[in-house]
């Protein structure tokens, strides 16, 4: 699993920031609209980038931890609103119209046999393990998941996507997402777990209490991320892994999503630390373990809306601000095109 990612091209980021430094506006007035447009002239090697149209691509999958109680819903929801993307009144779908992104759907391990009209099947197992008593997946479950994430999002790009916006759907996430952050940050498991959909203090308690307990029996390596997903991991968030690798090797922005999101982010930098500069935050998420996820990162999220829905949406909401900058770079008329001394 070799992932080819270059460094950011920071002459094109020069090219771009002398020329916001002739538009029709004081120095510096667009603030971080100005380095925004800069770090995409950077990750696309184009003093005059453009990141339309958007492509949104929400992995599902399920989560065998949620037998333990650690999610308001149950399971099944995962399922119920693979349906619900499918005929296009989630959330996601308003606001991929709304961005006029690309939308595709990717059941990447939804237990069951349903097949969901207009979602890619991929699934590479029927929803995690239970991880308290044994490893959510395989190793090589881990790769294929990556590698499902890498084409999906290849097609995307070769279809004409310029910025890919990852999302995802399953209940228990937040439990495998935590996980994961604590063993990557090394941060104490009660600081960075959450209420996910909304349960109630005592089974936040005993959702910090299972994650210890799993850490402490599967010990993964907090570099390896094929190792840390085989431990605690979901399929989504490898699938959502896979994804944004392959969006930095094509020279495509990232506008990550919430927390789920972005512990992908965390083992795509695990995988190849390249990938990092070609990440935007979209938003900072109510569950408090995103925030110790973008310290990890070093990025600071565009939007703070107290959302903590998922699917992409908060990205989506964010990505105006992103072709905002595109477009001020590419379109803004300089002094000297003005005529004004
Ligand atoms: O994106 C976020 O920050 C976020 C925060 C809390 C919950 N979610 C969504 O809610 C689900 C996971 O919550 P839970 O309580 O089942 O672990 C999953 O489908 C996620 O998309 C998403
Ligand atoms: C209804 C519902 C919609 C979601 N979308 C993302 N996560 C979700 C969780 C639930 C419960």
């Amino acid at each position: 699993m070799a992932f080819n990612i270059k460094p950011i091209d920071r002459l094109s980021g020069e090219k771009a920031s002398e020329h916001i430094n002739q538009l029709t506006k004081p120095l510096g007035s667009l603030g971080r609209l100005e380095s925004l447009a800069v770090q995409l002239a950077e990750i696309t090697a184009n003093p005059f980038p453009s990141v339309c149209p958007p492509g949104v691509l929400v992995f599902a999958a399920d989560h065998g931890i949620t037998e333990e109680g650690v999610s308001a819903f149950p399971s099944d929801v995962t399922a119920l609103m693979a349906v619900n993307f499918s005929s296009g009144g989630a959330a996601i779908n308003v606001f991929a119209r709304m961005i006029e992104a690309q939308m595709t759907v990717v059941d990447i391990g939804i237990k069951g046999h349903q097949v969901f009209p207009g979602v890619q099947a991929c699934k590479i197992r029927m929803g995690t393990a239970n991880f308290v008593r044994e490893k959510a997946m395989s190793e090589y479950e881990a790769e294929q998941a990556i590698s499902t994430g890498r084409e999906q999002a290849a097609a995307m790009i070769q279809s004409g996507v310029k910025c890919l916006i990852p999302g995802e759907m399953g209940i228990g996430n937040t439990t495998s997402s935590s996980a994961l952050l604590a063993a990557i940050t090394g941060l104490d498991v009660h600081a960075i777990t959450g209420y996910g959909t909304g349960i109630e203090e005592k089974k936040k308690a005993r959702k910090s209490e299972l994650i210890t307990i799993a850490l402490e029996k599967h010990r993964p390596d907090k570099e390896n991320a094929l190792e840390l997903l085989s431990a605690v991991g979901g399929l989504e968030i490898a699938g959502m892994c896979g994804a944004i690798l392959s969006a930095a090797e094509h020279r495509i922005p990232i506008l990550l999503d919430g927390f789920i999101c972005t512990a992908a982010a965390c083992l795509a930098v695990l995988i190849s630390p390249n990938v990092r500069d070609y990440l935007i935050a979209g938003h900072l998420s109510e569950e408090p373990g995103h925030k110790k996820a973008l310290e990890w990162l070093g990025l600071e999220p565009l939007l703070k809306l107290q959302l903590r829905l998922g699917e992409g949406s908060g990205a989506a909401l964010a990505y105006p601000i992103v072709k905002g900058a595109a477009k001020m770079l590419c379109e803004m008329a300089t002094f000297e095109q003005a005529g004004i001394k």
